[in-house]
């Protein structure tokens, strides 16, 4: 790590919220890694290997007429990552039932108790899709189900499912910092029923599963979603997030082209979560 060259894109933003908020959701779903918020707006770091010339196109926040924002940017060899970002983790906690907080932490007194090293992978609990995908898993029955977790960054989702007593349990992520920082976390967490697999939906030819938790982004999941399907078994249950409001009617509709039953929506800031029935 010590000697990646990344780019740092330095955001003024006014009003401040809740546009930084919005602005990082965004940022993190066009492939920025890592946030810092500043005084003025926040600072978000891409790998230069990562970036490319339409990197902002989706950042739809940029183009609204309610915040103005601007940035400078500049190229910058990072070699302390930790510290910046143990400077601006907080525990997570959700319904007061799971806290997500990293080792350094103190121990809390929720149910469940997860301790990720999130390093540069999303899933700190942080974000409006996985605090309701946490929120998903919560309210239903995980014993002994066979579970995917699809697009697991830090294997948080991985790990709540197992806490809730899911077995076996697959967690697969298409990048190799993700699949590196899962099989850390799950290391941490003592999970024995987790098989942390680098890839995408190619690797999931002959797999069934009972439960499929899919945060992942729109265009992935509308691509991927026969193949999902394909491993769900019958009664099977499908969580999906990673996409806001306004998409779910083409969600919904690639779904119930696979004879999957809409069951239930939670929402947060736009951003929603939906469970599907097989
Ligand atoms: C929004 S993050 C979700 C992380 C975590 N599951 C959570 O809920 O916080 C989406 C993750 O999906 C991964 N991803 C994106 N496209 C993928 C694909 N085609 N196959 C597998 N993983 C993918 C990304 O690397 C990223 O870690």
């Amino acid at each position: 790590m010590s000697n990646t060259i990344y780019l740092g894109y330095y955001f003024k933003v006014e009003p401040l919220q809740p546009a930084v908020e919005i602005l990082i959701a965004e940022l993190g779903y066009a492939g920025f890694e890592s946030f810092v918020e500043t005084e003025d707006g926040v600072t978000a770091y891409i790998q230069k290997d990562e970036w490319h010339d339409a990197i902002l196109e989706d950042v739809q926040i940029l183009n609204s007429e309610e915040f103005t924002i601007s940035y400078t940017l500049e190229e910058i060899e990072q070699t302390n990552w930790n510290e910046e970002w143990e400077k601006n983790f907080n525990p997570i906690a959700v319904d007061g039932v799971v806290t997500v907080r990293a080792p350094f932490h103190e121990k809390p007194n929720t149910e469940f108790d997860i301790v990720i090293e999130p390093k540069m992978s999303f899933g700190t609990g942080h974000h409006e899709t996985t605090h309701m995908m946490i929120q998903h898993i919560l309210k239903n029955d995980f014993k002994d189900k066979s579970v995917l977790d699809m697009g697991c960054g830090t294997g948080v989702l991985a790990i709540l499912a197992e806490m809730k007593g899911a077995k076996p349990i697959d967690a697969v992520d298409y990048d190799n910092w993700c699949y590196l920082n899962s099989l850390e976390n799950v290391e941490r967490n003592n999970c024995e029923h987790i098989t942390v697999i680098e890839g995408d939906a190619s690797v999931l030819k002959n797999k069934k599963y009972d439960i499929i938790i899919a945060n992942i982004n729109r265009n992935i999941l509308l691509q991927d979603m026969a193949v999902y399907t394909a491993c769900l078994n019958k009664n099977g249950v499908l969580f999906l997030s990673g996409f806001y409001n306004d998409d779910i009617p083409i969600i919904r509709q690639a779904c119930e082209n696979q004879m999957l039953k809409f069951d239930e929506k939670l929402e947060r800031n736009q951003w929603v979560a939906l469970k599907f029935l097989n």
